[in-house]
């Protein structure tokens, strides 16, 4: 089975055009997502995080994400010895969520796909694009944070024109009826053997 990696940066619409591909019935697998429920659930990674971050990294029993947030995307060295734990943890769990999906593709959701590598992965990588300002503004309405907590998160992820040059398909997600459109090329290409 092929693996379409979709990726792109904070606010470009990953979540938005995935959906768009499991309405047409492909099988999506959203690594913010299950990483998070690997963080809460797994033992062996709630250990190396209480290590990593003390006692105050889960709040009753569920992970503490605006600490854990406050702390990585300003130091880049905590953020890469968190990314050591979740990574292979979730590059484990989609091998075996893989296994039991059916079709033609399944597509493999993530933010730094080409940052960490896993887009080596994927048979072939669709990369979201949007302008700065539009990216900020959505994410600022969407869940209330900051200009600043957003471009920390920014720096820790590579620019558009970098991954531009690795990926297979790009896809500028501004109107949304227009990325509607070609997610639909994109699906008839990967339905076709692309
Ligand atoms: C620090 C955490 C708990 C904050 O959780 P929160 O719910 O606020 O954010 P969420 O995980 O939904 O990510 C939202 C966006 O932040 C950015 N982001 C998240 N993780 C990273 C990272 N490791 N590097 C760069 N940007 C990142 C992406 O744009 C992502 O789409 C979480 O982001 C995390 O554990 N990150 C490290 C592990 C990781 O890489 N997870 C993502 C995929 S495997
Ligand atoms: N074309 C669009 N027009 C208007 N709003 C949009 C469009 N695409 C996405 N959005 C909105 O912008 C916000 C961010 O989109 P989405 O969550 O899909 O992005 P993301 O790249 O997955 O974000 P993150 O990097 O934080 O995981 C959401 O509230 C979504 O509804």
């Amino acid at each position: 089975m092929k693996v379409l990696g979709l990726t792109g940066g904070i606010g470009s619409g990953k979540t938005t055009v995935a959906n768009m591909f499991r309405e047409l019935g492909v099988p999506v697998y959203i690594a913010d997502d299950e990483a998070k429920k690997l963080m809460n659930s797994d033992p062996e990674v709630r250990e190396q995080i209480t290590s990593l971050f003390g006692e105050a990294a889960y709040n009753n029993g569920m992970l503490n994400r605006k600490l854990l947030a406050s702390r990585v995307f300003s130091d880049k060295e905590l953020l890469e010895k968190l990314n050591a734990i979740v990574h292979p943890a979730v590059g484990k769990h989609f091998e075996e969520w893989k296994k039991i999906q059916t079709g033609v593709y399944v597509i493999y959701e993530a933010a730094i796909l080409f940052e960490k590598g896993g887009y080596r992965k994927c048979d072939k990588n669709l990369m979201i694009t949007a302008p700065l300002e539009v990216k900020i503004a959505r994410i600022m309405a969407r869940d209330g944070s900051t200009r600043k907590e957003i471009q920390a998160r920014m720096n820790n992820q590579w620019p558009d024109e970098k991954k531009a040059k690795m990926a297979d398909f790009i896809l500028s997600n501004i109107d949304l009826a227009e990325t509607r459109r070609e997610v639909r090329k994109i699906h008839q290409m990967m339905l076709n053997g692309a």
